[in-house]
């Protein structure tokens, strides 16, 4: 099964926390599912030089981060991920959507009004538990 390593951004403005929405994939149960932005760490990159990349490609947006919060690995039907997810701060730039059908800024105390990738549902548990 492939295997792929991914680091994803907890973004936080204060007390919001920025939640995505994927468009339609290939894979019925991770589309439109909602995530936080990042992606596949290429080779020869550090965690957070992918990070700072993605959420550049993705959103327009310049972060700084602050910490590692949880690695998740998780097991989907065609695939699994090695999922690291990282607290940042923004630090620039204007939210421009380029992959993504919607956004949201919640409180921890608002994510599970959103229908999660399942990989995910560990982080926003720890996210509430804070
Ligand atoms: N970015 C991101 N990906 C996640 C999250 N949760 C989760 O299961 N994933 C999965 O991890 C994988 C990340 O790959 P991606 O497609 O976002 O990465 P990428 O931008 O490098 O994609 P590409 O292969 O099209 O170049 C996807 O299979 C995605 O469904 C999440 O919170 N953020």
């Amino acid at each position: 099964m492939k295997h792929h390593e991914v680091v994803a951004a907890v973004i936080q403005n204060g007390d919001q926390i920025l939640c995505l929405q994927r468009g339609p994939s290939k894979y019925h149960y991770i589309a439109h599912k909602w995530e936080f932005p990042g992606g596949k760490v290429e080779p020869g990159e550090t965690q957070e030089q992918a990070i700072i990349r993605e959420i550049h490609e993705e959103l327009g947006l310049q972060v700084d981060v602050r910490a590692a919060f949880l690695t998740v690995e998780h097991e989907y039907p065609d695939f699994k991920i090695t999922m690291h997810s990282l607290l940042c701060t923004p630090a620039g730039g204007e939210l421009v959507l380029t992959e993504h059908v919607g956004y949201q800024w919640l409180p921890a105390s608002g994510l599970l009004s959103l229908d999660w990738a399942a990989a995910d549902l560990p982080i926003v548990d720890k996210l509430m538990a804070q």
